[in-house]
């Protein structure tokens, strides 16, 4: 299948604009809810509204198939935990056939460009960035000014930099965090030729809704929301809001049609 068609899967309402849910953390932090909780997140963030869940390949074996009929799947191929002796760095576990082979429709790589093992990472986004082309799977990389030698990460112009970075080496879409101050992260789309993304971030006090629509005033092409999502008191809502925020006015249609198949 072209790479297209399946970058078109990527953005329900195939506006080119994207809400993923990432729940890649039970890898880096731990479990995101109980075991008697996932299929509940799983089919409130699919009947919300999202366009894509990711999540590493076993874990794709426990969400049930007939929710991913509405909702895309990216499985993302590298990981590291909070208690390695370097937490910037992320290794590949796995590989672009084994993501194929789960039905999914993209596959992710994390690249923390600051860290002490930057390079490996750039080589291992090299080699996944080869086998998505001979594939034809779309590849979202999250890119992340990250490590002993990066200041500020959410400085606009390293932004451009590691943006551009995931450009080079071959991403179709790249995540990365949100600028401060957020205006100038107007700069940092207006050097990326494909879509940028940005992370919702640890809970802060703030509204994600806010950190949403701060993000797309700015030119993103959508986010990657997270812990914000599962650690919601009511997930559905949330994601329906911020799917709201991100496709404008092509959301009500989707999630009614979206509820029929899966309530
Ligand atoms: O993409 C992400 C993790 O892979 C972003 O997650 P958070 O929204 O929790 O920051
Ligand atoms: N991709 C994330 C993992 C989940 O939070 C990261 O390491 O930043």
């Amino acid at each position: 299948m072209r790479k297209a068609l399946r970058l078109r899967r990527l953005s329900r309402p195939r506006d080119d604009r994207y809400l993923f849910v990432p729940l890649d953390h039970s890898v880096s932090d731990g479990p995101v809810v109980s075991r008697d909780r996932w299929h509940d997140l799983i089919r409130s963030v699919v009947v919300g509204g999202a366009d894509a869940l990711i999540v590493h390949k076993g874990r794709v074996r426990t969400i049930d198939p007939l929710l991913l009929g509405g909702c895309a799947l990216v499985v993302h191929l590298s990981a590291g935990t909070a208690h390695a002796a370097d937490t910037n760095a992320k290794v590949l576990v796995g590989e672009v056939e084994e993501a194929l082979r789960l039905g999914a429709d993209a596959v992710s790589v994390h690249v923390n460009i600051g860290s002490d093992t930057e390079e490996r990472q750039l080589a291992d986004f090299g080699v996944i960035a080869n086998a998505c082309d001979a594939w034809n799977v779309p590849l979202i990389a999250m890119v992340y000014p990250r490590g002993p030698r990066i200041a500020d990460p959410k400085d606009p112009v390293l932004l451009a930099h590691v943006v551009n970075i995931a450009v080079d080496l071959g991403a179709d879409i790249v995540k990365t965090n949100l600028a401060l101050p957020v205006p100038r992260m107007a700069e940092v789309i207006a050097s990326c030729p494909i879509p940028v993304l940005v992370a919702g971030g640890p809970a802060t006090g703030g509204s994600v809704v806010d950190h949403a629509r701060d993000a797309m005033a700015t030119g993103c092409a959508g986010l990657a929301v997270g812990r914000r999502v599962f650690t919601s008191p009511s997930p559905k809502s949330l994601v329906a809001e911020l799917a709201s925020v991100i496709h404008v006015d092509h959301h009500a249609d989707l999630v009614h049609a979206v509820a029929g198949v899966v309530s």
